[in-house]
């Protein structure tokens, strides 16, 4: 008889994005899911936060209120929280960290988990920018584990934005890296409900999550190179006082952000360049992007501060406090704009 649960996901590091990791697990019936974080008042925020990231209809209609609906997935084992690494690690088919981006912190607590865990057990990291292979170098066996570890990097807020960022190191075996392609691709999207004990066999309906796996190693992967490099020349044009940080969002969100929910960087200057294509496009502007290219700012974020009081100073008045409400407000937008791209999905 198949197992109840085949997959059985250790989640360790329980802040913004392991909250978001367990609300999007939660929507894969074959799964259940132990949590663990050292911080002491973390069931709390479990219980505070997970609600809201769960489809409204399931928070409270079959449950009555939120808190039983957490404790409803608690009594049906989908859901335990653990009260030390240990516990948590026991019997998991999966191991996925959420910890803080400090390589020292990273490299800890994966010798720590190598040695809680078989040699099966799937490693996965969240981190934005740290290699695997990096993580996984002060390991006692750090060979076995590097076989094992890879970064499946999420973007912010996990649980709606679909890419998946996979980042095998050199020595992560391509078994592991086709198993997290699966178990993704067979995660549903945002709307969906927790399943509650429908346990293995049930039809996993996926077609949310796009698995994109890099070819080698590089810090900051691609994601976060291509936004932090737009970050970098954003940061040097409001530090310049070309465009107040309010106005340069909207340049974003006016042109770039809906073109690029529709078509990528490539595919948007290849239809630009006219008949002849991106080859045409790279050519006909090769004169203006050559000098542009030459002269992007150069700002550094140890280095001096101005454009950084400024950044801050004018977002901090654009937005003020970023409020729970406008929270899930730009999270909706988001969750529109994800199913407008699936239903397209076969012409992106
Ligand atoms: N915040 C974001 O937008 C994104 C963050 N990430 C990555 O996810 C990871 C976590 O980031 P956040 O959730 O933003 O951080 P966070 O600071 O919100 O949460 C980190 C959690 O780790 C816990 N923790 C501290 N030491 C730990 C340890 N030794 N073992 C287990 N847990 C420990 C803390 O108590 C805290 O709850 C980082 O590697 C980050 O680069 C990835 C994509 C997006
Ligand atoms: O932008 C995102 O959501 C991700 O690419 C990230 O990794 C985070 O922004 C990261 O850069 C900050 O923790």
């Amino acid at each position: 008889m198949a197992e109840e649960y085949p997959h059985k996901i250790a989640l360790v590091g329980l802040g913004t994005i392991g909250l978001s990791m367990l609300a999007m697990h939660l929507r894969r019936p074959d799964t259940t899911i132990t949590v663990y974080d050292p911080r002491p008042d973390y069931e709390s925020q479990i219980r505070d936060t997970l609600p809201s990231l769960l489809p409204q209809s399931q928070t409270k209609s079959q449950s009555g209120s939120e808190s039983n609906q957490i404790d409803t997935l608690i009594s049906t084992s989908r859901l335990k929280l653990a009260t030390s690494l240990a516990s948590a690690l026991h019997n998991a088919t999966i191991v996925q960290e959420q910890s803080p981006e400090v390589t020292a912190s990273k490299q800890a607590l994966w010798k720590e988990i190598s040695k809680l865990t078989g040699p099966d057990t799937h490693l996965w990291s969240s981190s934005s920018g740290i290699p695997a292979s990096v993580q996984s170098a002060t390991c006692d066996d750090a060979d076995r584990v590097a076989e094992r570890l890879l970064v499946a990097h999420p973007f912010n807020p996990p649980h709606v934005m679909p890419l998946v960022e996979v980042v095998p190191g050199p020595r992560t075996k391509v078994g592991r890296v086709g198993f997290v392609r699966e178990y993704f691709g067979g995660i549903p999207g945002p709307g969906t409900c927790p399943g509650t004990g429908a346990g293995a066999g049930t039809e996993v309906e996926g077609g949310h999550y796009r698995a994109i796996t890099l070819n080698k190693e590089i810090p900051g992967f691609v994601g976060n190179r291509l936004a932090f490099a737009l970050l970098r020349e954003a940061c040097y044009l409001v530090g310049e006082g070309i465009v107040s940080a309010k106005d340069l969002d909207s340049i974003v969100t006016a042109s770039l952000g809906p073109r690029w929910a529709g078509s990528g960087v490539f595919e948007s200057y290849h239809a630009g360049g006219g008949e002849g294509g991106i080859g045409a496009f790279l050519q006909k502007l090769a004169p203006t992007i050559q000098d542009v290219w030459g002269k992007l700012g150069q700002v550094d974020i140890e280095g001096e501060q101005g454009w950084k009081d400024l950044v801050v100073g004018q977002t901090e008045e654009a937005y003020g406090d970023y409020t729970p409400e406008r929270r899930k407000k730009k999270e909706e937008m988001l969750g529109e704009v994800v199913e407008m791209q699936k239903k397209k999905w076969a012409e992106l």
